[in-house]
This record gives structure tokens, C-alpha cells and sequence, in this order.
């Protein structure tokens, strides 16, 4: 059939990264680069590395005003989970943006599936008084208020949540975005907080907060639910426009999760998965029953880095990957991967360094946020993601043979050794036949350095998988995407034509 012929190429400095085979054979159309070329894995890759050759981390791509028409590109570049942040945009952008994901998956082929984030209760300066950011100079005084003033004032903040202060007292440290900028509260007056700056910096628009004593998050419980009457609504909106899986923000603990799957189990909508963020310190303490709970999990880095010392970030990020592994969930880190290429068209080698040690812990899945919603360079951005990924994919699987090595000599007489030959060959290639859908979730999650071709004879219900595409395809076909859910049609060896019937 006539295999879409172009290599998985980027802009990225080939140098980093050596060309793939097709580039090499001078196989790869001269145009391609210009115009954007497909996330396949080309005919001389396949017969150089066969099912190798194909990434498993997914990308995420966050749909903001930046990349609304550059959708079909990302699609084409690799996209496998379009997130809609509720917190921004109103309800007919989120709309639009849901529908040409859509669009895309029912009129082109793609198998893009479609998140919502929602946006949570959360304590953050709701106005301040500045169009773009203010600046906080040393030393200066401010009033953090959750009253209302008629006109913004420069040295006031509004605050979203009239309880803001309860419980906090003189002396304690105000702290934006995670060290953004550091006051000390020097007065309470009722609710309001009379602040000094400690520590200068800028106040973004929706900056969060938190307050430190000794070192130490002050932890606060305000009753407030995890979903809020706005969350509801945004869910049952995003449940009529199709999505495939909610992001729910702030979860405290299991329960969190189990309400939502008893009310969307109630309205027969199980196909919609829910990923936890962890991104409290409570969400931290309860992670085991969170995660047993859910669907996926999300390492929300940023909300994170509001509540944790950003220093031990790395090491909670580790452990709820290998957590995830362990129980068998998809976990997508997120935030800041790649922050510099918001404004700049290559990332730092620090940021391909983090995208790279997120891919080698074996996340399922790595995030765009701000690069693709506003970025510059949207396209770009995710470019570097699959090199980064494809090549430290490549890389873990080269190591892992490395150790699988000493297995080979462990038979003796030669009909055993090729006995043993085969059985290893076939659990190396992750080949398996099966009915049964746990074995083949179990086993997706569990063998990152297999290709993992599975095939099922029931529908796969994989956490990624858009469901109105599951359920619209052959059986066969379906469970050859189960591989990765991201390919269109045509980018699957197994199904080389483009049309989906
Ligand atoms: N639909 C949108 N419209 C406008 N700007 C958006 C949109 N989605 C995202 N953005 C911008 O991209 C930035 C990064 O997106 P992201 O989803 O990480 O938001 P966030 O504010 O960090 O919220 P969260 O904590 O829920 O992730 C946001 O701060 C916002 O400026
Ligand atoms: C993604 C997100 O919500 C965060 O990092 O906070």
C-alpha cells in the first residue's frame, strides 16, 4: 500500500540527533521539512528497526489562541491528547477548539483524543490592578484584600477567596507562584493582610499564593470541593462536545475520583477517563489511593512548585512515575518542559535534559503548556518533544538489551537454547495474542522497551484512545492502534492505507 514515506523529522540540530535511515538514504522528500512533514515511521526506518522504530510517549499539547490553526500540523507532528484548560478562554473558544480536534479525527484520520482541565479552587490574586504584570520593588508595602475595590490600585491585590487570611498570622511569608516574589505580613486588619516586600519580583495575572511559617507550607482546609459549580458545569459541557478524558485539578483523595466515575458510571459515560493532577501537598499525602483511583495521573510541576520546595520536585516526580508504573497508570509530567521556547525557536539543553529524564523514568506521556497555548513556536516545541523522546526511547531500549543479554546463555543443550530463543525473541517483541483486556492494558503499560504489538479480540480500553474512534473501528485495526493511539490510519504499518473504513 502506498506507506506514507516521510521520516519523523524536526528542526531540531541534526547534530543532536542523527537523521533517521530514510534521511540517510536520501529517501526523505526535499520538501518535507517546509511543509510540515507526518510523525511516521517511514518504509527504510521499518525495515531498519521494524516496530522499534516507533515512539510510545505521548504528547500532549495544550490548545490555546497560539497553535487553534496550527491543529492539523501538530496532529501531523505527532499530537496524541489535545487538553482544553478550562481556566482560560471562554465557553465558545473551548468549543471551537474541541470541535476542530474532532473535526480532525472523524474528517482526516487522526487519533487525537480530547482532554479538559478543570480549573479548581484555587487561592490566587484575582486582579492586580496591572494589564500584563506588576512589578513588587523591595522593601514596598501591600495590601492583599479579597474586597472588591472600584478601581485598581496599584499596591493592592485582590484576592479570589474571602477566607484568604484565616489563620495566618504576623510573620509569616507570603509567597507568589512559588517565589515569583516573597512578602512578609506585617499587620492583619480583619480579613485583609498589610504586607511587606521581602523578596522583589513580578505579579502575573492569576499569581498564586501560599503562606510559609518556618520553613513550612501553613496547610489550611477551607471545606472547598474539588469540583466547583463552575467545574460541574464545565464537565457537563465538555461530556456533550465528546471529550475523552477529564484532568481534575486539586484532587485531595480518592474520593475525589470516585464521586466523579459514580456520577459519570451513573449516566452510562465510563468510556471518559479521568487522570488525577497532583499538584497539593494533600493530593501528595493521599497519591497511593489517589492513583489507585484513577484513570492517569497527571505531575502538574507547576501548582506543584506553589506548595513544594522546587527542589524536590525531581524526586517527587520520580516517585509518582514509578508509582504509576507499579500500578499500572498512565502519568503524564507536565509544565515548564520546555518554557524557554514560548519565545525562543530552540529549547535549553537543560529543558531537552528534563523532557528527556521524564521519557527515561518511562512517563507515558509529556506536556506542552504555555509553548504550544501561546507560544511562539508551537509547532516546534512539539517537534522537540518526539526527537527527545524518540531518541531516549531508543536509547533505554539499547541499554535494557544490553541487560537482558546474559539471559541468552542460560541454556545448555541446543534444542533448549532454541526454545529459549524464541520465548525471549517473542517477550522482547512484545508480541501477544489475548482476549483479554487487562492483559493487554497491563501489558502496554508495562513494556516501554517493547514495541508492544498487541492484538485483541475485544475493544481495547486503553486510557488515551479517543472512544468514538475505538468504537468506529474493525476490531483488528483497532487493537493495531492500541500500540499508540496517536497514529492516524495511514502512519500505522499495519493498516497502510489512509482510509478508515
Ligand atoms: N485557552 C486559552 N486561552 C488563552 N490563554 C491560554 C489558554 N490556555 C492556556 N493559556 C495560557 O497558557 C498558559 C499555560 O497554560 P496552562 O494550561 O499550563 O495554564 P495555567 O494557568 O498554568 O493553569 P493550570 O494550573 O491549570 O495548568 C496559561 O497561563 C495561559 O496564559
Ligand atoms: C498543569 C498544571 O496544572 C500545573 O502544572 O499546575
Amino acid at each position: 500500500g502506498p506507506m506514507a514515506t516521510s521520516a519523523a523529522t524536526s528542526s531540531f540540530p541534526s547534530y543532536l540527533f542523527p537523521p533517521p535511515a530514510s534521511r540517510r538514504s536520501g529517501a526523505r522528500p526535499a520538501r518535507a521539512a517546509a511543509e510540515g512533514v507526518m510523525d511516521v515511521v517511514s518504509e527504510a526506518e521499518l525495515r531498519e528497526k521494524g516496530f522499534m522504530g516507533m515512539r510510545k510517549t505521548k504528547l500532549v499539547c495544550t490548545v490555546g489562541p497560539a497553535c487553534m490553526d496550527a491543529l492539523p500540523a501538530l496532529a501531523r507532528g505527532g499530537m496524541g491528547v489535545a487538553r482544553v484548560n478550562l481556566c482560560h478562554g471562554g465557553r465558545d473558544w473551548h468549543r471551537a477548539a474541541m470541535r476542530e480536534v474532532r473535526r480532525l479525527n472523524d474528517e482526516e484520520g487522526f487519533c487525537v483524543s480530547l482532554m479538559v482541565d478543570t480549573e479548581g479552587s484555587q487561592l490566587l490574586v484575582a486582579d492586580h490592578g496591572g494589564a500584563a504584570s506588576v512589578k513588587a520593588e523591595d522593601c514596598s508595602e501591600w495590601l492583599f484584600t479579597s474586597k472588591k475595590t472600584d478601581k485598581a490600585h496599584p499596591i493592592t491585590m485582590h484576592v479570589n477567596f474571602d477566607k484568604f487570611s484565616e489563620g495566618i498570622l504576623v510573620g509569616d511569608e507570603l509567597v507568589i507562584d512559588g517565589g515569583m516574589a516573597t512578602f512578609q505580613v506585617t499587620e492583619k486588619i480583619g480579613s485583609d493582610l498589610r504586607c511587606k516586600c521581602t523578596d522583589p519580583g513580578l505579579l502575573l495575572p492569576r499569581a498564586k499564593l501560599s503562606f510559609w511559617r518556618d520553613g513550612k507550607l501553613v496547610e489550611r482546609n477551607f471545606g472547598l470541593p474539588t469540583l466547583s459549580t463552575k467545574d460541574w458545569a464545565d464537565i457537563e459541557f465538555g461530556i456533550t462536545e465528546g471529550v475523552d478524558c477529564i484532568a481534575l485539578s486539586f484532587v485531595k483523595d480518592a474520593n475525589d475520583i470516585k464521586s466523579l466515575k459514580t456520577y459519570l458510571s451513573r449516566r452510562s459515560l465510563e468510556h471518559i477517563k479521568i487522570f488525577a493532577k497532583i499538584e497539593s501537598l494533600e493530593s501528595l499525602k493521599n497519591l497511593k489511593g489517589i492513583v489507585e483511583a484513577s484513570d492517569g495521573v497527571m505531575v502538574a510541576r507547576g501548582d506543584l512548585g506553589v506548595q513544594v520546595p522546587l527542589e524536590q520536585i525531581p524526586a517527587i516526580q520520580e516517585a509518582i512515575v514509578e508509582l504509576c508504573r507499579n500500578l499500572n497508570k498512565p502519568v503524564i509530567v507536565a509544565s515548564q518542559l520546555l518554557e524557554s521556547m514560548v519565545e525562543y525557536p530552540t529549547p535549553t539543553r537543560a529543558e531537552v535534559a528534563d523532557v528527556s529524564e521524564a521519557v527515561r523514568q518511562y512517563a507515558d506521556a509529556i506536556m506542552l503548556s504555555a509553548e504550544s497555548a501561546i507560544g511562539a513556536f508551537p509547532e516546534k516545541a512539539l517537534s522537540v518533544l518526539r526527537a527527545a523522546s524518540e531518541r531516549m526511547e531508543s536509547w533505554s531500549r539499547e541499554e535494557n538489551m544490553q541487560r537482558h543479554l546474559p539471559q541468552y546463555q542460560l541454556a545448555i543443550a541446543l534444542p533448549d537454547r532454541i526454545s529459549e530463543q524464541i520465548c525471549t525473541s517473542a517477550v522482547e517483541m512484545g508480541i501477544l495474542f489475548s482476549c483479554a483486556n487487562s492483559i493487554i492494558s497491563n501489558l502496554f503499560h508495562s513494556s516501554k522497551n517493547s514495541p508492544a504489538v498487541l492484538y485483541s479480540m475485544q475493544q481495547t480500553t486503553l486510557p488515551w484512545t479517543p472512544s468514538s474512534f475505538t468504537q468506529s473501528m474493525a476490531t483488528w485495526r483497532r487493537s493495531c492502534h492500541a500500540t499508540d493511539p496517536t497514529l492516524p490510519s495511514s502512519r500505522s504499518p499495519m493498516t497502510p492505507t489512509r482510509e478508515r473504513a
